[in-house]
Parts: structure tokens; sequence; C-alpha cells
């Protein structure tokens, strides 16, 4: 358990489902959690847990330890702009999780050399699944090593060059989404051939889960585990044909594209 304490500034979908991972894997005490938000009533889940909940960014950001931003990339500087003289960069380290928000817009935003870290989080970072990538600048090894056991307790970590950052968000962020949707389209076509909706969805959902765990464990390329389900003249190899009649790899391919060039072309 770490003794630092950490302020989320914005407790929206993000920051919230990160101190929940903070609880949940026990990697923080409640009490050492400060989530801020302007309207702070839809926090009443973390509140009953012991999280301090606060409307005063700049009162959280004076007793952190850690700075962790959530905040929406439309806000960003103007709220980091106007905790600049809360900061202490000797003491603190900021964490960001806001898409498209450089290391050197923060560093312009911050001042000095305050130790910078972004992270690309997702929202399975809730139940201690999320992959986050992350970069830094500033940061000793002290400060690296403690930012990548947080979020090594909430999922899986890896430091990326801070060029690939945008293409992390599409891959690890977006990505929840399109599992999901791809799930969802599991249990409709579920639906379709007989399942009620809760079998359906319990199938769908532990089936992807069985397969990435395959890749994740086995470290396998999903082409060869997909030989072993096609039988020859089988049903497997004719569904999978035809969804790639259909533009299922290119659909997906895509929209990974377009989700991208949206964050570097806007
Ligand atoms: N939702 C996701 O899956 C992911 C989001 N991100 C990034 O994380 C950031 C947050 O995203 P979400 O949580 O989805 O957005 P959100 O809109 O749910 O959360 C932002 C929160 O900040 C609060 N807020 C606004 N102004 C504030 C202020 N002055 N002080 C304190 N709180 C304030 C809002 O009320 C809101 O609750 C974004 O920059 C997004 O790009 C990154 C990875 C995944
Ligand atoms: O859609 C978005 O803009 C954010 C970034 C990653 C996930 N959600």
């Amino acid at each position: 358990m770490s003794s630092k304490k950490i302020a989320i500034i914005g407790g929206g979908n993000l920051g919230s489902a990160i101190a929940e991972g903070l609880l949940k894997s026990g990697f923080s005490r409640a009490a050492d959690i400060t989530i801020t938000k302007r309207n702070t009533a839809t926090l009443g889940s973390l509140k009953e847990q012991g999280v301090n909940i606060e409307a005063d960014n700049a009162k959280a950001v004076a007793g952190a330890d850690v700075v962790l931003v959530a905040l929406k990339p439309y806000n960003v500087k103007e709220v980091l702009a106007g905790l600049q003289p809360v900061f202490k960069p000797e003491k603190q380290i900021l964490i960001s999780v806001v898409t498209g928000i450089l290391i050197e817009d923060l560093e312009k935003i911050v001042g000095g050399n305050m130790p910078l870290v972004r992270a690309m989080p997702n929202t399975a970072i809730a139940i201690g699944e999320s992959m986050t990538c992350i970069c830094h600048k500033y940061a000793s090894p002290e400060h690296v090593s403690w930012v990548e056991s947080m979020f090594n307790q909430l999922g899986v970590t890896v430091s990326i060059d801070e060029k690939l950052m945008d293409a992390a968000t599409v891959l690890g962020a977006c990505g929840i989404a399109y599992a999901l949707r791809f799930i969802r389209a599991n249990i409709q076509g579920g639906i379709e051939i007989g399942f009620d909706v809760r079998t359906a969805n319990l199938i769908a959902a532990q089936t992807v889960k069985g397969a990435a765990e395959l890749l994740i464990r086995e470290k396998r390329h999903p082409e060869e585990e997909i030989d072993k389900v096609t039988t020859p003249k089988g049903c497997t190899i004719a569904g999978l044909n035809e969804m790639e009649h259909q533009g299922f790899s290119s659909s997906l391919i895509k929209g990974i594209a377009t989700s991208y060039n949206k964050i570097v072309k806007g």
C-alpha cells in the first residue's frame, strides 16, 4: 500500500474509475485519495467508501504528493493554469491522462522541472484490468517506479515514446468501446440464433475473454489460434469469410484510423 496522497482532478468517468481501482486494489487508503469535481453530487459512492470529495481544486492539490489530472482536453489548460501557484514542483508528481495534451503543454502550464507523466489507461482501470501506456519527463527513476507500480496494481503498464501516445489512446482507451461493440454484435447474433440476452451476454463476453487470454498467456498470434477453430468446410470458416466479404477487418482498421485522425487532425 502506498502512503502517497493522491489528488484526482476531474471526477468523471475515468477519474472515478481510477479512484475505484485504487481502492479495490488496496494500493491506496480511501483517506489518501481526494477527488474533485465542480458538482460533487455524483461522487456519492466514493464518498461512502471514505474518499475525500472536494470542489476546490487548489485545496486538493495543496495537500497532495501526486496530482492526477483527468479533465476534458478543452478545459485542462485553463484549470491547470489557475492551479499553477499551488503546485510544488520539487515535492509533487503530475500525471495527466488527458488525450492530446503533450508533456510540452504541461511543462508550459506548470512551469519548472516538475516530474511530468502522461498516462493513457482505459476504463477497465476500475476493476484492475487497464492497459496503461506511459511516458514521462523530469521524473527520477524512483518517480517512474512509483507511477508504474501504481498503474501495475490497476492492470498492465507499458512505457512508450510520447509520439505514440495518440496511437495508444486509440488502441488502448478507445479500444474498450470497440471491443464492447464487437461483443454487443455477438449478443445480437446470439439472440437471433436462440439465446436469451443474459445467456448470450455471458457466452459472448467469456468467449472474448478466453480468446484474449490465449494471446496474453500463451503469447500466440491470433491467426495461429484461429487455425485451430476453422475445420475445413466447417461453419467457422464459412462465417469468418462472410464477415470478411462484408468488410469486417477493413471496417475495424478504418475505424481505428478515423479515431486516430480525429485526435491528430481534430
Ligand atoms: N473515458 C475514457 O475511457 C478515457 C478518457 N481519457 C481522458 O481522460 C479525460 C477525462 O475523460 P472522462 O473521464 O471520460 O471525461 P468526463 O467528462 O467524464 O470527466 C471530466 C470531469 O471533469 C470535471 N470537471 C470539469 N471542470 C472541472 C474543474 N474545473 N474542476 C474539477 N473537475 C472538473 C467534469 O465535471 C467531469 O466530471 C479526458 O481528457 C479523456 O480524453 C483517457 C483515457 C480513457
Ligand atoms: O473519446 C475520447 O475522446 C476519449 C479518449 C479515449 C477514450 N475516450
